[in-house]
């Protein structure tokens, strides 16, 4: 199915705009002149009760959906909480794929993540590397819902021929990230910690595990921006990997978030922590081909957010 052309006066809903993604979603597509964009918050309309999900599209009939609504959390919350992980995510995309077919939306993004992959998966993970092996343990709940998630659209792609596409982000970061200091990703737990740190003049910072996992970061300005590149010109059954192809060690992360807050003190490694998957840089040659790549280093995007959480969690307390 070719893709058809996108109309920028359609109503479009971004599920989950309060949070990471979807507030970057929403600014790109303000700033590419989306005139009808739909928004609720969680406490607006609750997506894991069927019925509620199902008024909603029945009385706006979103034309575009993209599902960036979703448990999320850290390797912490996801090895802690496996329920809600599996339960919620399964919930919360099962009722607005299936509201979405039915009040006829014409194209739904879903998002997935690199998790999805086998724990020892080639590097760098080609997408036909999905179900070839076990899943890293640390996440697999939310793994075994984000899989279903792609299937799913597959499946109503098949059956149904809905235009339903999957995007696989590696691990993001950036402006409105999750700052908690025990279930956030572990770029913004380093950048609360070390400023913590800094600011309370405390000698040494913990951080978790070996050092030695490897993690490819990709700013969430450059995903929302992939994420819409998708909307307008894929339209295949196979998901997507949205990577930057840069690796660093957690080690080198942190040394790096050390540097840009400008915490003098000394790293110490708690090693009673999980380290998870050793490895997970995403091969996006395919979202390459179609003719999208990433813009932010890394570099930029932690001074970038830094600035964000001085101004918008530091100064708001
Ligand atoms: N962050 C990352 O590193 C990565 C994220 N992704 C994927 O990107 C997507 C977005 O993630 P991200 O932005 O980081 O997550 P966030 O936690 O920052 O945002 C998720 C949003 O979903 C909302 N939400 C959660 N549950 C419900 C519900 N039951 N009803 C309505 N809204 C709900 C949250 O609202 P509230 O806070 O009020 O609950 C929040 O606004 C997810 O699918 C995630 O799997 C993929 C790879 C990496
Ligand atoms: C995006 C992806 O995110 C999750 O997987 P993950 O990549 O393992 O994510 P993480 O950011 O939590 O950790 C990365 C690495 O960093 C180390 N680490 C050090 N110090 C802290 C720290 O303070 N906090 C955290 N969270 N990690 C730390 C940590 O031990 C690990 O080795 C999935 O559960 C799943 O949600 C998913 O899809």
């Amino acid at each position: 199915m070719d893709p058809t052309p996108i109309d920028r006066f359609a109503p479009i809903f971004v599920a989950g705009h309060r949070g990471l993604v979807g507030f970057a979603v929403v600014r790109k597509l303000q700033s590419l002149g989306y005139a009808n964009i739909l928004l609720r918050t969680h406490s607006e309309l609750d997506l894991t009760i069927q019925s509620a999900v199902d008024d909603f599209f029945g009385a706006h009939k979103p034309y575009y959906v993209i599902l960036a609504a979703a448990k999320v959390g850290g390797i912490h919350a996801n090895n802690t909480y496996p329920a809600d992980f599996i339960t919620i995510n399964l919930q919360i995309q099962t009722n607005v794929i299936t509201s979405a077919f039915k009040h006829n939306t014409k194209k739904l993004l879903f998002l997935g993540s690199s998790c999805i992959y086998p724990k020892f998966a080639p590097q760098p993970i080609p997408e036909n590397s999905l179900l070839t092996g076990p899943l890293e343990p640390t996440n697999e709940w939310y793994a075994i819902a984000k899989i279903s998630g792609i299937k799913m659209c597959q499946a109503f792609r098949l059956q149904h021929s809905f235009d339903a596409i999957s995007a696989m982000p590696t691990n993001l970061y950036g402006p409105n990230d999750n700052f908690h200091p025990e279930n956030s990703h572990v770029l913004p737990a380093l950048l609360r910690r070390f400023h913590e740190a800094k600011v309370n003049n405390v000698a040494e910072v913990v951080v978790w595990g070996s050092g030695k996992p490897l993690r490819e970061f990709l700013h969430v300005d450059d995903l929302a921006d992939a994420v819409v590149f998708l909307m307008e010109n894929y339209s295949w059954l196979e998901h997507v990997n949205v990577g930057s192809g840069k690796e660093v060690s957690i080690k080198e992360l942190a040394e790096l978030v050390k540097d840009v807050v400008d915490y003098k003190g000394e790293i110490v490694w708690d090693s009673s922590k999980p380290d998870g998957t050793p490895r997970k840089l995403m091969d996006s040659s395919k979202l390459a081909a179609i003719g999208w790549k990433a813009k932010v280093s890394l570099k930029e995007g932690l001074k970038d957010t830094y600035k964000w959480y001085l101004e918008n969690v530091v100064n708001q307390q």
